[in-house]
């Protein structure tokens, strides 16, 4: 699903986040991936998402080489992939409804096909019966899961999240976790970059670990170091 090939990605300014960096996330697989505070997790996840571009080394999504995709290319590539932030990324000023339904509408759906999917979706993740809410009216963890409601509401067979439980307490981390299993179960490849090494420990998952832009422990081995 998710090919790291030799990838460094140094940003101007000259700081080197990411150094040599291979991995393999293979297709329906759920990975953790940690590492201090500016290891390089967010780098990764951008550049998966071609919000960034590799320095050096390829990326790979299901075989395609990231390097070759124009800049006209990138919204089809995003099609597949759902993105979950620690920030949730809501907008205030929209409902619940709205900002669920936000990526249906800019990929050209219909109201009616639009608000099927994103009635299935907030049922999905327990909120159906908050769709006319503001944000600001919902706990942390309820926008938490708005904000997973709109990242699947395409069903991308990709789900990328950075920090998705950053601000929650370990009851409501888990049940977000315990959503993206739910999403793995169908088939969807889930990468989840977070802190939370208590978090980790509790689950059985791959986890990919990175030090100073190296990935010292890619889960699969013993650690190099
Ligand atoms: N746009 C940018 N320009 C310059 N440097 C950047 C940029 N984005 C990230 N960096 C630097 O690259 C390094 C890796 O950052 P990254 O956000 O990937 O780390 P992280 O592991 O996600 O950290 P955190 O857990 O704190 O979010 C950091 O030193 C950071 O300051």
């Amino acid at each position: 699903m998710i090919k790291f090939d030799n990838v460094s990605k140094t940003y101007a300014g000259g700081h080197q986040a990411l150094r040599q960096v291979n991995m393999h996330l293979q297709p329906g697989e759920m990975a953790f991936l940690t590492g201090h505070s500016g290891a390089g997790k967010s780098t990764m996840l951008k550049l998966i998402s071609l919000m960034e571009r590799p320095t050096a080394g390829h990326v790979f999504i299901n075989g395609h080489d990231l390097n070759r995709i124009k800049p006209g290319q990138v919204p089809y590539v995003r099609r597949d992939i759902g993105m979950i932030f620690q920030d949730h990324r809501l907008l205030m000023d929209k409902t619940v409804f709205d900002n669920v339904a936000l990526p249906l509408l800019i990929e050209g759906y219909s109201i009616q096909e639009a608000r099927k999917r994103v009635q299935a979706a907030l049922d999905k993740v327990g909120l159906l019966s908050k769709e006319r809410h503001y944000p600001v009216m919902l706990s942390g963890g309820e926008q938490q899961r708005v904000g997973i409601a709109r990242a699947v509401v395409t069903k991308p067979p990709l789900l990328l999240a950075d920090e998705p439980t950053g601000n929650l307490d370990p009851k409501l981390s888990m049940d977000i976790i315990r959503l993206f299993e739910e999403f793995n179960a169908v088939g969807v490849s889930v990468l989840i970059a977070t802190h939370d090494l208590g978090l980790i420990a509790r689950l059985r998952y791959r986890t990919l670990t990175l030090k100073e832009g190296t990935m010292v422990d890619d889960g699969l081995q013993e650690p190099v170091v």
